[in-house]
């Protein structure tokens, strides 16, 4: 595949989880509304996890939210937990509790992953391959002839304490993965076992990458994924944007920055 540029990470640090959770829900409005703007429509790839629901339920609240068109914005994910639809885990299930439900989307523009009482069943490879066919049918051609995927315009990332971004973890045959846009994965180590992933190279497609973390337990993950350059061990040091790469975190999670890295 062709490398897209990749633009190095910016750091932004918020007092708290709420207050963070508060800013980014007004800056993707913002960015949402200038991609609109500019191109008719937005995208939007969304992560699940804590962080990730906060900001969905921020942005439920927000005041500008209806300065969004949401019958023009693509819907995507970036892993889902491979279970029964509308299984409480499923990163999908909890982005309908915190925000989906409450503005008026298109359905036909929402790309839940496939759950594994879908039409391929419990086999995993076959709903990871079904959603690269869903992403090849809309890639555009912004940026770079591959990946076959959308040019997101932000893709957003919550940080595992383990520098998991999506659902590629450290040292796991998915992190790897250099061709395939989407994976199945076997065998994570954080529960459900049984998950599907965009890979490195889907999400480095994004014009932007934000990732989010709050919280002490996120402190050594974010100073361990922005010293580190080998995304085999630290998968989110290797999740950037072509335009912007924008690490989002509170005071707690940027505790233990190097200060080379700090703003
Ligand atoms: O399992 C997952 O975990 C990560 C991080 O979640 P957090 O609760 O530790 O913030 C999340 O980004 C990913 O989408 C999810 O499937």
């Amino acid at each position: 595949m062709t490398a897209p540029e990749q633009a190095p990470p910016r750091i932004v640090v918020h007092p708290d989880k709420e207050r963070m959770a508060r800013a980014t829900a007004a800056s993707l409005i913002t960015t949402l509304v200038e991609a609109q703007t500019a191109r008719g429509g937005a995208s939007v790839v969304l992560t699940g996890g804590r962080n990730g629901n906060a900001l969905l339920a921020a942005l439920a609240q927000a005041p500008g939210r209806d300065g969004v068109d949401w019958s023009r914005v693509d819907l995507w994910w970036g892993d889902e937990r491979f279970l029964p639809d509308g299984d409480p885990d499923r990163n999908h299930t909890q982005a309908r509790a915190a925000f989906l439900d409450a503005v008026p989307l298109d359905p036909a523009r929402v790309h839940p992953m496939p759950a594994s009482d879908g039409p391929h069943g419990d086999d995993v490879a076959a709903a990871a391959e079904a959603y690269a066919a869903e992403l090849a049918a809309a890639a555009d051609t912004e940026g770079t002839a591959a990946p076959r995927v959308p040019s997101f315009d932000v893709l957003l990332l919550g940080l595992g304490p383990d520098t998991h971004v999506a659902s590629l973890f450290p040292e796991h045959p998915a992190v790897r993965e250099e061709e395939r846009t989407v994976v199945g994965v076997l065998e994570a180590p954080k529960p459900p076992p049984t998950r599907i992933s965009l890979t490195l190279p889907a999400l480095r497609a994004a014009r932007e990458v934000w990732l989010l973390a709050a919280g002490e337990d996120k402190a050594e993950a974010a100073a361990a994924a922005l010293r580190g350059t080998d995304p085999l061990r630290t998968p989110a040091s290797g999740a950037r944007g072509r335009a912007r790469t924008l690490w989002i975190l509170d005071e707690a999670a940027a505790a233990r920055l190097p200060s080379s890295v700090r703003d």
